[in-house]
Order: structure tokens, then sequence, then C-alpha cells
């Protein structure tokens, strides 16, 4: 056994032990100590209090009260959950549930699990661990915040967080650099001062990381059709869940979306939860969808009604359906130049979303090279330009790479359904998605209609799921929302090569014979 030698051995030089230095010394120095613990672990205090009661209690009255106390305690619950589940669950049970897991799953084994996951750092003969803040319980998942020592940042978190998941008896946790939640809004009497205290509590904080463990996956289930909107906010369509159970909801205003996902993995689930989402607009005139579906009508045929205007088996009339798209889109464009910066859709002027199943039949392997170069620019031009101008682009493709796909990196927004390839996450999501947390290549073929997707202002991918629409629905949709008669009969041109006239267009020739014809009609 090793024994410590004292640090000054005051008996061997003959002085009598200076005992008030000692204590003067020694005192601060182990209140200080006993500060830091507690300021450390004050999270746990509640714990710690209510231990320090029930023993007194029970040395104090015996084990009978403190049954009888608890049976109470157990029935009131019991009473609460079965008449207000809803509060009971906001207000009892999910914030138990959360100061249980945080000392049981996580505070337990903190140390040991930062270690093998290679998140501490030594310095100066000490270690830095990160700091485990606070944990908050959903139905589904575990939302655990730390604090990185000095030295780290979120990418060390985001490439371990398959270890993490599983170290914490979890299969997925997805790690986030921002904070999840807004602050609230406020109003009445004293939001000025609610509105301050959120400025400091809702603060930036670089060096704080969110690990989200779930639980138990939510998206299991197939989702439920959600209820339609009386007035649909184009900003917030409700379209699925996230796997926080969350509603999903897409901003569609003023950008362009394309959903890339393997065959049979729920494209269709995609575009009919966003028509559902729009069917009032549709059937008031303030959306008017135009439906290409190159595959024959094998996805569209079904909801025809829906659309203002439909083409599948036609290819030029395809291409007259996206030249007049353009035509529209310069039109607004020549009325609204200096006025507006965004589009804002009105029965009069209504928001145009071209709705394009398998865009690559389209662009890529349509045989006519002559008139997939017209698609092309065509679908350039307005996935380059209409955002703004309210003609939207939402396409479905089953594979993502630029061989196939040339503009995709045109729309602006994007969702990854299941892929057959890891590269193809990157694709689609933007690099490095795959390491911040979408695993869209490992999603089973069972779950369908599962993918992942970029939220505002978050670089970390979110899983959700997409509610199933099914083809009885989809009738039944079509017979309630309908879309109105478009103001004018659909033209549909045959196609007509045309020579290339000799000075440089912006435009190439057949778009801008088409275009010509186009506004020639129009102001006839
Ligand atoms: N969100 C969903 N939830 C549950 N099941 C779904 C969902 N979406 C699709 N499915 C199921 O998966 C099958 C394939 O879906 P869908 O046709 O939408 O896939 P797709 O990706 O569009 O296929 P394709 O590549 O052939 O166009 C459907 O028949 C349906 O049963």
């Amino acid at each position: 056994m090793v024994m410590k030698t004292p640090l000054v051995n005051f008996r061997r030089m003959s002085v009598p032990t200076p005992w008030w230095v000692v204590l003067t010394l020694a005192v601060p120095l182990l209140l200080f100590r006993l500060c830091r613990l507690v300021v450390r672990n004050r999270r746990l205090l509640p714990e710690v209090a209510a231990v320090v009661v029930l023993v007194w209690a029970w040395a104090e009255y015996g084990w009978a009260p403190l049954l009888l106390g608890a049976s109470l305690a157990a029935g009131l619950v019991g009473l609460w959950l079965w008449r207000w589940p809803e509060s009971c669950r906001r207000w009892l049970v999910l914030p138990m549930l959360s100061r249980w897991r945080r000392l049981w799953a996580y505070w337990r084994q903190w140390d040991e699990a930062m270690t093998l996951c290679g998140l501490v750092k030594t310095y100066d003969g000490g270690r830095k661990v990160p700091t485990l803040l606070s944990v908050r319980c959903t139905y589904a998942t575990d939302e655990v915040r730390l604090r990185m020592p000095r030295g780290q940042n979120p990418e060390i978190y985001h490439k371990a967080g398959s270890n993490l998941a599983y170290s914490f008896g979890s299969r997925h946790c997805r790690v986030f650099s921002g904070r999840r939640t807004s602050p609230p809004i406020r109003d009445g009497r004293w939001a000025w001062l609610l509105r301050l205290v959120d400025r400091v509590r809702f603060r930036d904080r670089p060096r704080h990381v969110w690990l989200v463990f779930i639980r138990r996956d939510p998206l299991t289930q197939v989702v439920s059709p959600l209820p339609v909107q009386a007035r649909p906010d184009f900003t917030a369509l409700p379209l699925g869940l996230r796997e926080d159970l969350e509603v999903y909801t897409l901003r569609l205003l003023a950008t362009h979306l394309l959903i890339a996902g393997a065959t049979r993995m729920g494209k269709g689930s995609v575009i009919w939860s966003l028509v559902r989402s729009l069917a009032t607009a549709i059937t008031s005139g303030l959306v008017r969808v135009w439906a290409l579906d190159p595959k024959g009508g094998m996805e569209l045929s079904i909801g025809r009604p829906l659309f203002a205007r439909y083409c599948d088996d036609d290819w030029p009339a395809m291409a007259d359906l996206l030249d007049r798209a353009v035509a529209k889109m310069r039109e607004r464009q020549a009325r609204l130049r200096g006025k507006v910066r965004v589009h804002t859709p009105t029965v009069d002027d209504p928001l145009i979303v071209i709705v394009i199943d398998e865009i690559a039949a389209l662009v890529a392997y349509l045989p006519d090279s002559e008139l997939r170069g017209r698609i092309n620019a065509s679908l350039a031009l307005l996935l380059s330009q209409g955002a703004g101008l309210g003609v939207l682009v939402v396409a479905a493709v089953q594979d993502p790479r630029k061989e196939v796909l040339s503009l995709r990196d045109l729309f602006p927004t994007r969702i990854a359904l299941g892929l057959t390839d890891r590269a193809q996450v990157d694709l689609v999501l933007g690099d490095g998605a795959r390491d911040r947390g979408a695993l869209a290549d490992q999603i089973p073929l069972t779950s369908k209609g599962v993918g992942y997707v970029l939220l505002d202002g978050q670089p970390e991918p979110a899983r959700v799921r997409f509610s199933y629409i099914s083809d009885d629905l989809i009738r039944d949709m079509a017979a309630t929302f309908p879309a109105p008669a478009e103001p004018q009969s659909v033209t549909v041109h045959t196609y007509r090569p045309s020579p290339r006239p000799a000075s440089g267009p912006l435009l190439p020739s057949k778009l801008r014979a088409a275009l010509e014809s186009t506004q020639d009609g129009e102001a006839a």
C-alpha cells in the first residue's frame, strides 16, 4: 500500500501543528468543493430531497402511513390520467419520465459512454467530459442537451451519433447543433417582459448540442391522412409526421420541390399528401395544379378532376404544357417587375403548381432529343425563375444522379425517401447530409413513405413519414375538391420543328416559337 507522506511533517520538525492555519485553509476549501458539487448536480436536488423525506417519514412513522400515502397518490394520478390524459401526460408523466431517464439512463453511465465514444478530451492532466445539462422526454424521444468541452464542434457528435445511440440503448440518435424549438409567441399585458426573458432563455448557445434518442419508432405505423385545412397556409402545409410526433409541414411558397426515392418507396404518397393539403385552395381556384404523368397516367390519372391541366401520354402536349407555364411566368414577370419580389396567389392570379411524376422520363429517357431539349429548356427556366413568380415545380425522381437529372440543383427543397445507394443521399440532401444522420439508404423496403427532409434553419435532417392516401380517398378528394374549369381551353400544340434564327436568342428556338404562339393566342 502506498502511504502518502504529509506535505509538511510538523512532528519531525518538533513544531506544534498550527491547527488554526490548517482549519482556516481546509474548511473554506471543503465548503467550496461541497458547494461546487451541489451546484453541478443541482438538477438532482429534488430526487435527493425526496429520498431524504421518505427516509425521515419511514423512520418517524413506520411503513404503514407511507404505503397509505403512496396508494392515495397513485389513485389520484390514475384518476387524473383517466379523466384528463393529455394534461396528466404533459405535466406529470413526461416530466417524471424525463427525471427518471436523466438519472437512470444517462447520468449513471454518462462518463463511461462519453469516454468510449471518444468525446472526452484531456487537458493539463484533467479530463474534460461533455456536461449533461438536461433531458426532456416526449412520447417517442429523449432529447438530451449537453455542453461540449472546449476544442470540440458538433461535427464530432454527428460522427459519433450511431455509437451514442447504441451506448444509451437506442437504435437512432439524431444530433442537432441548434435549439429545436423556437421562442413562444407572447401576447397580453406582460408580453414585453416575457419576450425579454425569452431573449435570454432562447439566446444562441453555440456550445450546446442536442442529442435526440429515438426510444420508440412512431414511424413504423402508417400515417393516416391529415385533415384538409379550410385555408391552406402555403408556408406550412401538413404532409406527414416527424419522428418526434410533430406534424411535418412543408413550405411550398416560392420554392420547387424534388422528391427522390427508389421505386415503390412512396413518392406517390408525398405528391398526394401535398395535393390533399392544397385541396380547398384547388377547388377555390387559388391554386392550379398542372399534372404531368409521363408513366402513362399510372399515378396521377386517378385524381384527374383535381388538376387544372393534365397530360400523361402525349409527349409534345407535355412540352406544350411546360411552354405555357413559361409563358405564364414571363407574363407575370413583366407585370410584377419592380412592384413585388414574391407573387401573392389570388383566384385571378393563382399559384401554379406543376406536378411531374418521374421527371427523368421527360428530361433524360425521352428518345426524341429535340423534344427532350425543349422540355429541359422550359424546366430550366421555370426552376431558375418561377419560384418567386408563383409557378412552382414539384417533381418525383427515382435516380437523382446528375447524368439523369442535370437540373437537380435548381430544386431548393428536396425530400429523400428510401434510396438504393448511400452516395445518393448527399446528392439529394446536400453534402454531408448522410453524416449528419440522413440514413435514407438504410430505410427498409417495408417503410414506404418514410424519408428525410431538411427543416427550416436546421442543417440536420429530420426523419418523417408521409401520410398514406389510398386510391379510394384520392377518388373521394377528386369528387369533393374538383378544380374549376380553366379560363382558357387547353391548346395542345403538336410539335413542329422550326428553323433556328440567325441571331443568338436567350431562349432555345423551339421554346421561343412556342412562347410566341402562346402569347399570340392569349393576345387574341
Ligand atoms: N406513406 C405510405 N404509407 C404506407 N404505405 C405506402 C405509403 N406510400 C406508399 N405506400 C405503399 O407503397 C406502394 C408504392 O407506393 P408509390 O406508388 O407511391 O411508390 P412510388 O415511389 O411512387 O413508386 P414508383 O416508383 O413505381 O412510382 C403503394 O402501393 C402503397 O401501398
